[in-house]
């Protein structure tokens, strides 16, 4: 594996949404340094902050304060070249759903300045990975959730990007595929890419991650590797430490409540 360094660099990230003159800080303050050939769960609870965070570092929210540093490249003033080199993979997104996946991920591969030819041959072999190459000329918008979320994976990659950003990446895909996405995710960081992985559930997180960031309203609590972080948890389970540090106890009770609220 090539020599470790800062891929990404996050100096005193703020963001806020204003609604009228009511102000929701979202992001207060998180400090990343972030090595190659690493991945990364970014975890925390809804509304935590994450997708907000994943925005930012590709490029599709621009009004932070902050610093902002990937490859060496300035997020504000190399957004074009940095969003070359990266890859995004959002929980769902707009397919076009009058396009079959072979269109679309030509148009994509085509539109990143690779060869039509090899988009081809690159499209062909992603998707026999995710057993699709049957529905590589069916329109998209006859797909299931789950094989929609399969085309987004493939989109999010087809560029052999660098870093590769997912936001639920999951959600929809069968127990095989959730295999095969770990075990795609596991050797492209084997290979020096860097995976940035936002996930609000911690089970598939701490297998695969070599580094856990725990953040709730918009702080980093927590920062580790698995090890780590099991130490600090004197033996509970991450889950528990997880829902300790976020601070949602009471949950038995909280669902108790929802029962007899529906019994009612
Ligand atoms: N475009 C927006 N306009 C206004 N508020 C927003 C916007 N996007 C996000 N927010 C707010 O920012 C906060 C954090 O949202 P974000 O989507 O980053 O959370 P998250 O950690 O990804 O949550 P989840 O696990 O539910 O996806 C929430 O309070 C949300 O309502």
């Amino acid at each position: 594996m090539e020599s470790q360094h800062n891929v990404i660099e996050i100096r005193d990230l703020y963001k806020s949404f204003w609604s009228g003159s009511s102000e929701n800080e979202v992001l207060k303050g998180i400090n990343l340094d972030i090595k190659n050939g690493n991945i990364i769960g970014y975890i925390g609870p809804n509304g935590a902050g994450k997708s907000t965070t994943v925005k930012i570092l590709c490029g599709l929210i621009d009004d932070f304060e902050g610093d902002i540093r990937m490859m060496g490249m300035n997020v504000r003033t190399d957004a074009m070249e940095i969003k070359k080199r990266i890859g995004y993979i959002p929980e769902n997104a707009s397919l076009y759903d009058s396009l079959t996946p072979m269109e679309f991920l030509s148009f994509l591969g085509e539109m990143r300045g690779i060869e039509p030819g090899r988009v081809t041959e690159r499209a062909m072999n992603l998707l026999r990975i995710f057993e699709m190459q049957k529905n590589a000329n069916q329109r998209i918008s006859t797909f299931s959730k789950g094989m929609r979320q399969k085309v987004l994976i493939i989109s999010g990659m087809i560029h052999n990007p660098e870093i590769i950003f997912l936001d639920e990446p999951l959600s929809g895909l069968d127990a095989n595929s959730v295999i095969m996405v770990k075990e795609v995710l596991t050797q492209l960081a084997r290979d020096g890419k860097t995976i940035f992985y936002s996930s609000h559930l911690m089970d598939v997180v701490e297998k695969i991650s070599d580094r856990i960031v725990l953040i709730d309203k918009g702080n980093v609590i927590a920062d580790g590797t698995f090890d780590e972080l099991k130490a600090q948890a004197n033996d509970e389970s991450l889950e528990k430490l997880f829902t300790r540090l976020t601070g949602s106890t009471g949950l038995s009770d909280r669902a108790e409540e929802f029962i007899h609220s529906v019994e009612k």
